[in-house]
C-alpha cells in the first residue's frame, strides 16, 4: 500500500506553486497524469525525500518515510526509493556499468560481491552486456533509459518513482520498452508511480491513474482501458 499525502509550496521571485494532494493505492502501477506544470514531479520528488514539504505523510506498506505530525523525515537514502529522472541523469564520466552500481558504492568502499552479482544480473536482464564498459553518450536512446531502469532497481528499492520514463523514446521503442518496464517491475514485486503525458503509457503500463491538475487530484480513476481512454483521451 502506498499512502500519500503533500501539502507544499515552491516558490522564486515571480512565481508560486502550491500543491495539496492525498492518495491511497495498492495497485502495481498507478500512473499521474495531465496537463504541463500540474504536479506531477513535484509529488514525485517530495516521495524521494528531494523536496520539503510543509505537512503531510508517505507511507510505504505501512513503514513511515515521512510523517510531519511525527516528526519522521527519512533522508532520500533511507527511503527504500528507486528514482528514475526525466531525462535519466545518468552519469556521463562512468561507465553502463558504474552507472547502474552508482548507489551501491561510494568513495570509501568498493562493490560488495553480492551487489557486484546483482549489477551484473540487472546488466544481462537489460541486454546491456555488451556496451557494460562504455559510457552513456555512446548508447541510442532507449539503451540509456534500460541503464538507467536498472540503475533505479540496483539499490532493491520498494517502490519505483518514474518521471516521463519513455518521453525521449519513438513509439516502436516505447512499446517494447513498456513491456520491459512491466515485466522488470513485475517479476520484482516492485511497485511503480509513473508520470506520464501519453494515454497509451497509462493505458498499457497502469492500473490506477491519479489525473492532476493545477496542483490537486480531480481524479482517481480504477477503470479497464476502454473507460481509461474514453476518460483521459
Ligand atoms: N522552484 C520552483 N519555483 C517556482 N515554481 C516552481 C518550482 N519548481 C516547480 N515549479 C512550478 O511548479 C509547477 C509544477 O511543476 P511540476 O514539475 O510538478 O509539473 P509537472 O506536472 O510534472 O509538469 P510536466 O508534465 O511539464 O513535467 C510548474 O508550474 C513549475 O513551473
Amino acid at each position: 500500500m502506498i499512502d500519500v499525502r503533500l501539502q507544499l509550496s515552491v516558490s522564486d521571485a515571480r512565481r508560486r506553486f502550491d500543491l495539496d494532494i492525498a492518495f491511497a493505492t495498492d495497485a502495481p502501477v498507478v500512473a499521474l497524469y495531465g496537463p504541463s506544470g500540474a504536479g506531477k514531479s513535484l509529488t514525485l520528488q517530495a516521495m524521494a525525500g528531494l523536496l520539503p514539504v510543509q505537512a503531510g505523510h508517505v507511507r510505504l506498506n505501512g513503514r513511515a518515510l515521512l510523517d510531519s505530525a511525527a516528526g519522521i523525515n527519512l533522508p532520500p537514502e533511507a527511503r527504500g526509493v528507486g528514482y528514475l529522472f526525466q531525462h535519466y541523469a545518468l552519469f556521463p564520466h562512468l561507465s553502463v556499468r558504474d552507472n547502474i552500481a552508482f548507489g551501491l558504492t561510494s568513495w570509501r568502499r568498493r562493490l560488495k560481491a553480492d551487489d557486484a552479482a546483482r549489477v551484473d544480473e540487472l546488466i544481462a536482464s537489460f541486454g546491456l552486456a555488451a556496451m557494460a564498459a562504455s559510457k552513456p553518450a555512446t548508447l541510442s536512446g532507449g539503451q540509456q533509459q534500460r541503464v538507467a531502469l536498472a540503475r533505479a532497481l540496483a539499490c532493491q528499492p520498494q517502490v519505483l518513482l518514474l518521471d516521463e520514463p519513455f518521453a525521449a523514446l519513438h513509439s516502436a521503442l516505447r512499446r517494447e520498452l513498456r513491456a520491459e518496464l512491466k515485466r522488470a517491475c513485475t517479476e520484482r514485486g516492485i511497485p511503480a508511480v509513473m508520470v506520464s503525458h501519453d494515454v497509451d503509457d497509462v493505458i498499457e503500463l497502469a492500473d490506477e491513474a491519479l489525473v492532476f491538475d493545477g496542483g490537486r487530484i480531480t481524479e482517481h480513476l480504477r477503470a479497464d482501458a476502454h473507460d481509461l481512454r474514453e476518460r483521459l483521451g
